[in-house]
């Protein structure tokens, strides 16, 4: 008889970081048969992060499934989450049974904003799971699970500073970019990757990043060498239709940046600065303008 007998409950919880990343450069090199593009970018792990815990309750009288919390109210938590569509993955390939997955997501990085958040988020849930279910994943298993979320999802299951190249998912890892304070700001629009890989098909390329050269500056620590080589081709797409793309970048430089950069698909501008004292002053002078701005770090 059960009477009397404690039921066995066991939750299993644990959280990530969910880093945001920045492109150092980014060049757009061809176009793949099924719309993708090739690209060989230097990417850039900097300590602004979501919280991702995960809980994954076993014999609990609770309904079996995923469930997505977030405190940003406007943010689906549905398939539309790639928090939520990494779970599913998870569980669909590994085979493991799903009873309770509950994801709880504390959104710092702006959303839509050229800081792979998302993808994130869903690197952040990939590992969260492997780990709490002992999959035995090894890396390359998870960033090929990664791939199918998002190009941009295999780098944030890696984090650091990385070569990326085919269509985001060859990575190669690079010597650590030297420590500097990264002031992002985010003027207040949205953009759509998609709309920006597809607009840029018609833009003729006449200058691209000196990818070559910015791995050799890496090679030597050299952090002038990094800040002189920062460049990234989407700005003729985000920044020719939006004048605050270079606002912001000439804002930066006269406040102290040793070099300014859109990140991505954008619209988040970049400064990199040696000197703390100054990115703390740029930074808050950029955030009475622009709410979207933040004070962070290379990892
Ligand atoms: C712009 C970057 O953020 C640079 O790091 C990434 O390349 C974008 O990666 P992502 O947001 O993870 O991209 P996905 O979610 O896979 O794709 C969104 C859309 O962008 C386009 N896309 C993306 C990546 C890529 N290498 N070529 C593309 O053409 C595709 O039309 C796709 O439908
Ligand atoms: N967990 C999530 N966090 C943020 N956005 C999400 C998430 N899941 C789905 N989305 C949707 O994805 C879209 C892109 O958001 P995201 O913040 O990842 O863009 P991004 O930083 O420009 O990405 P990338 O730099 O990889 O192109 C948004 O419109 C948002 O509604």
């Amino acid at each position: 008889m059960l009477f009397g007998k404690k039921q066995e409950i066991t939750n299993t919880e644990t959280t990530v970081y969910a880093r945001a990343k920045i492109n150092l450069t980014l060049d757009v090199t061809g176009k793949r048969e099924d719309g993708y593009h090739t690209v060989k970018m230097v990417m850039q792990s900097v300590a602004l992060h979501d919280e991702v815990r995960v809980t994954v309750t076993h014999g609990e009288k609770k309904p079996r499934g995923i469930v997505v919390r977030c405190n940003l109210p406007y943010l689906p938590v549905d398939e539309r989450n790639l928090a939520y569509r990494a779970a599913e993955l998870f569980y669909e390939s590994t085979g493991i049974l799903l009873e309770t997955c509950e994801i709880h997501i504390e959104k710092r990085i702006p959303v839509a904003a050229g800081l792979a958040g998302g993808s994130a988020d869903a690197a952040a849930v990939l590992r969260a799971l492997a780990s709490l279910h002992a999959a035995g994943l090894t890396d390359e298993e998870l960033c090929a699970m990664g791939l199918k979320l998002g190009a941009d999802v295999p780098f944030c299951l890696r984090g650091g500073t990385m070569l990326a190249e085919g269509i985001g998912e060859e990575l190669s890892a690079l010597p650590d970019m030297p420590h500097c304070w990264v002031v992002l700001c985010k003027p207040p629009f949205a953009v759509s990757t998609k709309e920006v890989y597809q607009a840029i098909d018609a833009v003729d390329i006449r200058q691209r990043p000196d990818t070559a050269g910015m791995l050799k500056a890496l090679d030597r620590g050299d952090f002038a060498g990094v800040c002189r080589r920062l460049s990234n081709v989407m700005e003729l797409v985000t920044a020719a239709k939006r004048r605050q793309i270079g606002e912001i970048k000439e804002f930066l430089a006269e406040n102290g940046a040793n070099g300014t950069l859109m990140s991505g698909s954008g619209p988040t501008v970049y400064g990199l600065f040696s000197d703390e004292g100054r990115a703390k002053t740029a930074a808050k002078m950029l955030g009475r303008r622009f709410a979207d701005t933040f004070l962070t770090e290379t990892v």
